[in-house]
C-alpha cells in the first residue's frame, strides 16, 4: 500500500516507517523535520512540509497515489501543553484539521492516528479499557480527543476507516540500533535518565514521590516502539470503509518511576542519583493498558514486557548516539 506518514521522521514514525517498508509497504515521509533528523529517513522518501500547509499535503496525497495516512506530528509533551496550551491546540487540532482537510479533497479515507492514554485523564478503573472514560486533565490530552472526535464524525459522514491508537509510553529503539529516541528538548523519563548514566547530567529529578502508588511515584506502561511500530502495520491492514478502532497500546504492567531509574542503573551499571522534586503538573498517579482489546483485534502482542529490555534497547542508542541526531 501507498502510505503517507506525517511526522514521520519522528520518534515513533520513523520506527513505523521502518517495519511499512520492511513488510513491502511504499512509505513517503511528510515531515518539517529539523537536519539531523534527516538520518531518522529511509533514502528518498521525505517530502518536506509543515502539516499546516494544506496544499503541500494535498500535493503529496496526489502525486505519490496515496491509500492511507499515518499521522504521527504533534507536539507532545504532557507539561508544556499545560504552560503552552496555543502551541498545542494549535499543532496537533488546527494541524490535524488541515491534514484530513486535504484527504477529504484529494479523497483519501484511511488514517492511523497516534492518540494517547492522556485522553482518559485520572482513570476509575486501572489497568484501563477502551470502555474508560475519557476525561483529559492537561491540554494534550484534549488535544489528542478533538481529534478522535472528528475522526468518528468524519468516519460516519463520509465513509472513513480509522485507527485511534491511543499508546501508553513509548520507549526503547530499534534493536539494530540505527535510530531511538531523541527530542528536543527531551523530558522523557527513560532518555533524562540514560542521559545521567552518560554523565550529561548530574541526577535525575523524580517528580513526586508522594502519589498514591505502591512506592509514592508515578507508574506508567512503558511499551517498546518498535511494538507499537507493529500495531500500526496490523491497525493499517485492518482498514476499510467505516472502521473505527479505538484501542489501547501498551504491555498491560506498570512500571513507577523508581523502578525505571532502578532498571536503569541495572542495565547501564551507573549509580544514576536521583532527587525528589515537586509533582509535576498534569500528571495522574498511575496509567496502565488494558491492551487485550489491541491483542485480539490486531492479533498484536507486544515482544518487549519487560522494562528491563526495553531500557536495554534505549540504552544501545544512547550509547552510540550519545548526541542522538546531533542537532
Ligand atoms: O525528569 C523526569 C521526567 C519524568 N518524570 C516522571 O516520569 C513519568 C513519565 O514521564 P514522561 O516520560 O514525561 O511521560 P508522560 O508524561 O507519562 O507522557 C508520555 O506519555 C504520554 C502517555 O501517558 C504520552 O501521550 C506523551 O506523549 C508522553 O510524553 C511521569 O510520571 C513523570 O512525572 C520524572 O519523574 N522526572
Amino acid at each position: 500500500m501507498k502510505v503517507l506518514l506525517c511526522g514521520g521522521a519522528g520518534y515513533v514514525g520513523s520506527h513505523a516507517a521502518k517495519v511499512l517498508m520492511h513488510e513491502g509497504h511504499e512509505v513517503w515521509v511528510y515531515d518539517n523535520l529539523s537536519e539531523g533528523h534527516r538520518a531518522a529517513v529511509p533514502e528518498g522518501r521525505l517530502i518536506e512540509g509543515d502539516l499546516h500547509d494544506r496544499l503541500a499535503l494535498e500535493r503529496a496525497l496526489r502525486e505519490k497515489q496515496i491509500e492511507a495516512v499515518m499521522h504521527f506530528a504533534a507536539s507532545c509533551y504532557v507539561g508544556v501543553s499545560v504552560t503552552n496550551p496555543a502551541e498545542y491546540y494549535h499543532n496537533n487540532v488546527v494541524g490535524t484539521l488541515s491534514l484530513l482537510e486535504a484527504m477529504r479533497y484529494v479523497g483519501v479515507k484511511r488514517i492511523v492516528f497516534s492518540s494517547t492514554c492522556a485522553t482518559y485523564g485520572v482513570p476509575d478503573v486501572v489497568p484501563i479499557t477502551e470502555a474508560e472514560k475519557q476525561s483529559p486533565i492537561n491540554p494534550y490530552g484534549f488535544t489528542k480527543l478533538v481529534i478522535e472526535h472528528a475522526l468518528a464524525d468524519y468516519s460516519h459522514a463520509y465513509g472513513w476507516g480509522y485507527a485511534a491508537l491511543r499508546y501508553f509510553n513509548a520507549s526503547g529503539a530499534a534493536a539494530d540500533g540505527t535510530i531511538g529516541e531523541d527530542h528536543d528538548p527531551e523530558t522523557h523519563l527513560i532518555p533524562l535518565v540514560l542521559e545521567v548514566a552518560l554523565g550529561k547530567r548530574k541526577n535525575v529529578k523524580i517528580f513526586g514521590d508522594d502519589y498514591p502508588t505502591p512506592d509514592g511515584t508515578c507508574v506508567r506502561d512503558y511499551i517498546h516502539v518498535d511494538d507499537l511500530a507493529a500495531a500500526h502495520l496490523a491497525a493499517l491492514e485492518q482498514l476499510e470503509d467505516g472502521t473505527q478502532l479505538k484501542l489501547n497500546l501498551g504491555t498491560g504492567s506498570g512500571a513507577s518511576v523508581l523502578e525505571v531509574i532502578e532498571a536503569c542503573r541495572h542495565v547501564t551499571g551507573h549509580a544514576i542519583p536521583a532527587v525528589v522534586a515537586p509533582r509535576r503538573e498534569g500528571d495522574p498517579p498511575a496509567l496502565v493498558a488494558d491492551a487485550r482489546e489491541a491483542n485480539r483485534v490486531l492479533n498484536w502482542q507486544p515482544q518487549h514486557k519487560e522494562i528491563g529490555s526495553i531500557v536495554e534497547s534505549a540504552w544501545g542508542w544512547h550509547q552510540k548516539h550519545p548526541e542522538g541526531y546531533g542537532d
